[in-house]
């Protein structure tokens, strides 16, 4: 039984917690990364938790999936190459599958138990390994996108857990440039960038390098995740330089999603407006982030 105390001591966000009541335990596990759990809910379906940290809903995950994905595919036209950064639960892989241009679908995750996990407690998502364009490679983002050809990918998309324990190299500076030198002139990146409310200063430090790094236009955006601390989560939207200024603002969606997926499933989520509404931020916002 862990104290309350200890609930209190994320170093992400101190004095803070959330709860969600337990229906049951379906897995418990320690892969060489991190400690898997996944429960049963009793009002958002079953739980995805990584070390502690809630990593998905059957609830919710729509929100974050939908978005992280079509932020960047629909801000460039006819994306053919796309490279997963972490998303072992295959929610992003699934989305992706909607864009009719995409040809192939690399995914680089490190730790194969979690796709284990994902395959057999969450399919709605792990039905995203299904799309004969999926080449699955399990190790190490940094090392793969080092020896990735240069120029092969028109979108990178970084659906990784918080940069503490196996993700923490995926916010530094040498990681973001080689995401830079694998994109195609043009090619957009999509990064998780944590929380408005409790991060500003992670996302200065993410704009200031991605600003250095990409050229083109640098965005952040965010969504509600009602299961996110802070009930919200961002994306920084990186443009390589090379493409016509009117396709680099990821602001506004130039492609349609063709809709449902393999399995039928239309979006619950993401939209065109809601899409230009993710880059619209609230004042406070606006002022810690504007001179990054
Ligand atoms: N693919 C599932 C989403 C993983 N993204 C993170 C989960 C943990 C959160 N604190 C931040 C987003």
């Amino acid at each position: 039984k862990t104290s309350k105390m200890q609930y209190y001591n994320n170093p992400m966000w101190p004095g803070e917690a959330h709860s969600l009541k337990v229906e049951k335990i379906l897995y418990q596990g320690k892969s060489p990364y991190q400690e898997i759990l996944v429960f049963e809910s009793s009002t958002y379906g079953n739980v995805l938790v990584l070390d502690g940290i809630v990593q998905l809903t059957d609830k919710d995950e729509c929100a974050y999936q939908e978005m992280v994905t079509h932020l960047p595919l629909c801000s460039i036209p006819s994306p053919k190459n796309v490279l997963v950064v972490g998303g072992g639960d295959g929610g992003v892989l699934r989305e992706i599958a909607r864009h009719d241009s995409v040809e192939t679908i690399d995914i680089c995750e490190i730790d194969q138990l979690v796709i284990d996990v994902c395959k057999e407690f969450f399919p709605n998502l792990s039905i995203g390994y299904k799309d004969p364009r999926v080449r699955l490679h399990v190790g190490d983002a940094v090392d793969f996108l080092r020896n990735s050809p240069e120029g092969k990918y028109d979108a990178i998309i970084v659906d990784s857990s918080d940069p503490i324990g196996p993700a923490q190299a995926l916010v530094e500076k040498p990681f973001f440039q080689t995401i830079a030198r694998a994109l195609k002139s043009g090619g957009v990146l999509c990064n998780l960038a944590e929380s408005m409310w409790l991060h500003t200063h992670l996302i200065q430090d993410m704009l200031a390098i991605c600003r250095q790094t990409f050229k083109g236009a640098v965005h952040y955006a965010w969504t509600s995740v009602p299961t996110y601390p802070s009930g919200v989560i961002g994306f920084l939207l990186c443009a390589k330089e090379g493409r016509p200024v009117n396709f680099l603002t990821p602001v506004n969606p130039i492609e349609k999603i063709q809709g449902a997926t393999k399995a039928g499933k239309e979006l619950r989520f993401y939209n065109s407006e809601i899409h230009r509404a993710a880059f619209v931020l609230p004042t406070f916002v606006r002022r810690e982030l504007e001179s990054y």
